[in-house]
């Protein structure tokens, strides 16, 4: 393990996986902000002490809220297999700088849906930065692949 640490497409696998899953797990605080700043709640335990009058009006769900939530569960559906291909992907010792070019962009295509469906901002906008972040992870499995078939 401290061996596969010294290699460079290892140590940038490490660095973007940690940054995606960081931006990913950012989306849970952003999601209680939502909650609070406009007062939608799910559990009645998170509405306690409240009127019963309160208590109607809190526990509701609030588009923003939901926006948040979508857009982390599009983390999960991209985040995740990104995370588990790119480590195989790089165990295929790839060209460094190849490497770079796919976990870069992965994380910046991740950074723009996130920007794009948060604002939002217009489609196609989410749209392309979602086909880009899939374009990533499906080349670096198509390597994952060609250099590892093994039916
Ligand atoms: N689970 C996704 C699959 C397709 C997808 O991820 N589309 C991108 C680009 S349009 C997206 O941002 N979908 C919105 C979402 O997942 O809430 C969906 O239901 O839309």
């Amino acid at each position: 393990m401290a061996d596969l640490f010294e290699l460079d497409v290892f140590q940038a696998y490490a660095t973007y996986a940690t940054v995606v899953i960081l931006k990913m797990m950012l989306m849970g605080p952003l999601t209680a902000y939502f909650r609070m700043t406009r007062g939608a709640f799910s559990n009645e335990e998170d509405v306690r002490g409240k009127s019963e009058e309160q208590k109607k009006k809190l526990l509701r769900s609030h588009p923003d809220v939901e926006r948040v939530r979508r857009c982390h569960q599009n983390d999960l559906e991209n985040i995740i297999p990104f995370v588990i291909i790119g480590l195989l992907y790089s165990l295929t010792a790839p060209d460094i700088s190849t490497a770079l070019i796919y976990f870069r962009v992965f994380a910046a295509s991740r950074i723009c849906h996130t920007l794009a469906y948060i604002l939002p901002l217009p489609q196609p906008s989410r749209a392309l930065a979602w086909m880009t972040g899939m374009v990533v992870t499906f080349c670096m499995a198509f390597r994952v692949l060609t250099v590892a078939l093994h039916l």
